[in-house]
């Protein structure tokens, strides 16, 4: 049995959040966050379009460039969304390393692979002050995607 990952809700207002790649999956993830998160720092060498306009809006940081270690240096968040499962490995690697050397904790999430994760990134539905997260521990995400759109039906 895949263990589940208890769902708490938690205060991201003022935590620092780095999110290495710009793709579809960061730019879903930054529509979401940005409902819940001030800081936000995207590090990717192509960033969509969607993600430079909420660069350009100041909504959130656009660093165009590869990743580099200094960028996790300051995170408390860090979410791996590149294409490269390499990368996102890389990443894992140098928050688990920075939190040897700081001793600061850094939440991990990686898109490619759920075994890195310290929590799970959930479908989110919000209604009439009802904040809901939906999570299948990676067995199903198209069905967490089917269940979050007939939540979304019946509330609208
Ligand atoms: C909920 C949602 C939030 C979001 O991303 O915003 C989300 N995945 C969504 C969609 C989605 N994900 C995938 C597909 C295409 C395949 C398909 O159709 O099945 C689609 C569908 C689509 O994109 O349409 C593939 C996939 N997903 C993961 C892996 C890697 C692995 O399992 O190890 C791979 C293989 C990647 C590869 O091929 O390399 C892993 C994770 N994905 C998670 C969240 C975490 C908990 C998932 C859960 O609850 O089960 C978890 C475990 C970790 C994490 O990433 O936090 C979002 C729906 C949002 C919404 O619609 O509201
Ligand atoms: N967890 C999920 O929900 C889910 C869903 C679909 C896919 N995936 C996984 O997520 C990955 C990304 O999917 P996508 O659709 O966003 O891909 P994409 O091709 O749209 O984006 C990839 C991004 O990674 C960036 N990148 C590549 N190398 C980098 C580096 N060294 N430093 C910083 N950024 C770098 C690219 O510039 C680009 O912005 C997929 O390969 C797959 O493994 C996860």
């Amino acid at each position: 049995m895949e263990k589940m990952y208890f769902p708490m809700f938690v205060d991201l207002s003022d935590k620092r959040i780095v999110i290495v790649g710009g793709g579809n999956v960061a730019a879903r993830r930054v529509e979401t966050l940005l409902r819940f998160a001030t800081d936000i720092t995207v590090v990717a060498p192509q960033i969509s379009r969607r993600l430079q306009e909420l660069g350009r809006a100041g909504s959130i940081r656009c660093a165009y460039r590869a990743y580099d270690r200094a960028d996790i240096r300051e995170a408390d968040m860090v979410l791996a969304a590149t294409d490269s499962g390499e990368v996102n490995r890389g990443v894992w690697e140098d928050c688990r390393e920075e939190e040897r050397q700081s001793g600061r904790r850094i939440l991990f999430n990686s898109a490619s692979d759920k075994g890195m994760c310290d929590f799970y990134f959930p479908a989110v539905v919000e209604t009439d002050g009802v904040m809901i997260g939906i999570n299948s521990a990676g067995r199903n995400p198209a069905k967490v995607k089917q269940v979050r759109q007939r939540i979304q039906e019946e509330f609208s």
